[in-house]
């Protein structure tokens, strides 16, 4: 297959680099010193099995891209408009277009500006980009792909690259799910620069935890997605299953990046807001985090 990846970061170097290895012609679109690299040296792919570097192209922008079969798009939820109107117009009708992306509306958004039907995916797993065109994978790797007419035989190629992924015929409730989980734990990592672990042993996290879940839940349900009443209990087992993980938003704020914050508990609170249904809880969670970039931003200057 020839396969374009939009975001040339952790998860488009992961799923791309296990693309490129089962024999599949990828080229990566992504910023300048990861596109220097992976041409001049190959993707340098770094997982508990494989470390080696695979040949590859790589572009700054999808100007010279021939029209591929699948495009991979996974950009954080802030860059969704700009990476989609890159491909505008630069697909064929049968080409698949893959979100792999947190947040539960990236799809349509790529849906609105490409024009073209997207598949929304769950990601789950643990990457991150160790130095330019070297993706280190640190666990995971499971996809859950949306019901299409292509949804088969995509789910087939990427098993046969070694990527377990399963069809999630309820595709909102999955995103939902993982979108819940956000809310519950990544702004609290990202403004104490805490990991899963210790943050619940700190008096009263459970109560705010409790509360951002109970208000997440009730947006997605009056938005029609289907949450299991026992998701708070699931939740609240996450931090001992991951005591050392820092969420990707805290990430984002160590390297001084913008969060996908406004994606995560903003858009609760946002759709809540249409829907008639109060989340104090999410909007606080995410002040707090929109303060610490702006507080980053100053202690920058200084
Ligand atoms: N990393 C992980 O383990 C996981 C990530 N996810 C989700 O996957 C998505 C991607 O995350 P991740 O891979 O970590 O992010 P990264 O920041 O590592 O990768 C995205 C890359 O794409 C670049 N980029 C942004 N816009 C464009 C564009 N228009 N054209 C080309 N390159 C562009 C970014 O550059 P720049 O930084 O300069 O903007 C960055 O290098 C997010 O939604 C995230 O929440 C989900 C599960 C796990
Ligand atoms: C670690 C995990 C699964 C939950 O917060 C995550 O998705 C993130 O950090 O963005």
């Amino acid at each position: 297959m020839q396969v374009a990846v939009v975001g040339a970061g952790a998860v488009g170097c992961y799923y791309g680099g296990l693309l490129l290895r089962a024999g599949h012609d990828v080229t990566f679109i992504g910023r300048q010193p990861h596109v220097d690299a992976i041409n001049a040296h190959g993707l340098l792919l770094d997982t508990n099995t494989f470390n080696g570097r695979l040949p590859a192209r790589a572009a700054t922008d999808t100007h010279a891209l021939a029209p591929p079969d699948l495009v991979l798009v996974c950009v954080k939820s802030a860059d969704t408009e700009q990476a989609g109107r890159s491909l505008a117009g630069r697909l064929r009708p049968e080409t698949s277009v893959l979100s792999l992306q947190n947040g539960v509306d990236n799809a349509p958004r790529l849906n609105a500006v490409i024009g073209h039907a997207v598949i929304p995916v769950v990601v789950y797993v643990g990457s991150e980009m160790a130095g330019p065109g070297h993706v280190r994978h640190h666990g995971g790797g499971d996809l859950a792909i949306g019901p299409s007419a292509a949804s088969e035989a995509l789910a087939e190629a990427l098993q046969a690259a070694g990527i377990r992924t399963t069809i999630a015929e309820d595709i909102d409730r999955t995103l939902w799910s993982k979108l819940i989980i956000n809310c519950a734990f990544n702004a609290l990592s990202a403004v104490a620069g805490i990991s899963y672990g210790p943050m619940l042993e700190v008096e009263g996290t459970r109560d705010v935890v409790t509360s951002a879940v109970q208000e997440a839940v009730a947006v997605s349900r009056a938005s029609g997605v289907s949450i299991s009443d026992d998701i708070i209990e699931q939740i609240l087992k996450i931090p001992a299953m991951m005591p050392n993980q820092m969420s990707s938003t805290a990430q984002d704020l160590a390297r001084g990046k913008p969060s996908e914050i406004d994606f995560l508990n903003g858009y609760v609170v946002r759709k809540g807001a249409e829907l008639g249904i109060a989340t104090p809880t999410n909007h606080a969670l995410q002040v707090m985090v929109k303060l610490a970039e702006r507080g980053k931003e100053f202690s920058g200057r200084r």
